[in-house]
């Protein structure tokens, strides 16, 4: 890869070579899961999820006691351009909304008993507008990047990556467009719900903004700083450092697997353990997950951000466990094992 900015050099380092999962655990959890009193494998992807968990945290018996929400709230420049149907301001209202409790993801937090945080990222400072700036020079983006590492520090035992920040969707499209080829208009989608003019301004704007930053995007760090965005950056720290915490990540829809293909890029086993909660209705999230071997466990024809579609997934997750861990076995329940 070509020389990068040294402002990123811890992390490359931490993207290089993260931990391996643990298989032991893995074992054990299906050693378990054989004697629960069902059919082997009839409860299909949630004994998937059990060993995800089992994992990615290494331990035998996998604990959902602290499960955390991460909102990473941001604002973008490039909503000058006329890319989405909500003003800025926004960003703020529902970070203020999220607290008091009337956001989707503040019921779905509170009616499931997960965790959530919001962080926000200057939200008085959009980054620039990437059709005729960088988002973020090298050093902001770096800074960002290790915030996003401490955001977890609270000892979660899983984390949803989830975002608010009106104007994401197109720099998300803008970076997979950097990552993966093709033009705006392969990877735009409605976001809020733009009209066709809307639309076509947003892959023009995409367009652009690879066209002005040609020459500069040749890794992925670098497409980050100059076409993503703070949330984006923070959320790529949050999955980096939860590898080296030993917690599993739930990575929400289109702009949140942003930051998930920005560490794939760089080294597709840095997101092992992540799991992508759902395929987003915004056209080219299929895509982008396809572009990295991924697939979202749900689809729900969900929109929103805000890490509902991760957190809807987390709900599975605890299900899942609580099944594995409190299910009766063949022996205690006295039922009959398969035959031979
Ligand atoms: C009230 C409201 C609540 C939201 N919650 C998440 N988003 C979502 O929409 C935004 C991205 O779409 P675009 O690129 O079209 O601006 C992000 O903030 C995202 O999380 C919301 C958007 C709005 C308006
Ligand atoms: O899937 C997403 O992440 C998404 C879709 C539309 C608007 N905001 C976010």
């Amino acid at each position: 890869m070509p020389t990068l900015n040294p402002a990123y050099s811890d992390v490359i380092e931490l993207l290089t070579l993260p931990p391996d999962g643990d298989e032991s655990a893995v074992a054990a959890v299906r050693a378990r899961d054989a004697q629960l009193t069902k059919p082997p494998g009839s409860l299909g992807a949630l004994e998937g999820l059990v060993e995800f968990l089992a994992r990615w945290q290494g331990r035998a018996k996998p604990r959902l006691d602290n499960p955390m929400v991460t909102i990473f709230a941001a604002n973008h420049g490039v909503t000058d351009q006329g890319v989405s149907t909500f003003p800025r301001q926004v960003t703020a209202q529902m970070v203020a909304n999220f607290t008091n409790g009337g956001a989707a993801i503040s019921q779905i937090c509170a009616l499931h008993e997960l965790n959530l945080r919001v962080f926000e990222l200057a939200l008085e400072l959009p980054t620039g507008d990437i059709t005729k700036a960088a988002a973020l020079d090298d050093k902001m983006c770096a800074a960002t990047i290790a915030y996003g590492m401490e955001a977890i520090a609270g000892k979660p035992d899983l984390i949803c990556l989830g975002e608010m920040g009106i104007g994401n969707t197109t720099v998300a499209a803008a970076i997979y467009a950097a990552l993966y080829g093709g033009t705006g208009a392969d990877w735009v989608g409605r976001g809020t719900g733009v009209d066709d003019a809307g639309l076509a301004r947003k892959a023009d704007s995409v367009d652009r903004a690879l066209a002005f930053h040609a020459g500069e995007l040749d890794h992925p760090l670098a497409i980050l700083a100059r076409v993503g965005g703070r949330e984006i950056a923070a959320m790529l720290g949050a999955l980096i450092a939860a590898r080296h915490q030993k917690v599993p990540v739930i990575v929400d829809g289109f702009v949140a697997t942003s930051a998930a293909a920005i560490a794939h890029a760089i080294n597709p086993a840095s997101i092992d353990h992540c799991l992508f909660a759902h395929v987003s209705a915004e056209s080219g999230h299929a895509r982008a997950l396809q572009a990295m071997g991924q697939k979202g466990l749900l689809d729900l024809g969900m929109r929103l951000g805000e890490g509902s579609g991760a957190a809807l997934a987390a709900v599975l997750a605890k299900t899942a466990l609580h099944l594995h861990n409190n299910m009766a076995t063949f022996e205690s329940a006295s039922v009959s094992g398969k035959e031979a």
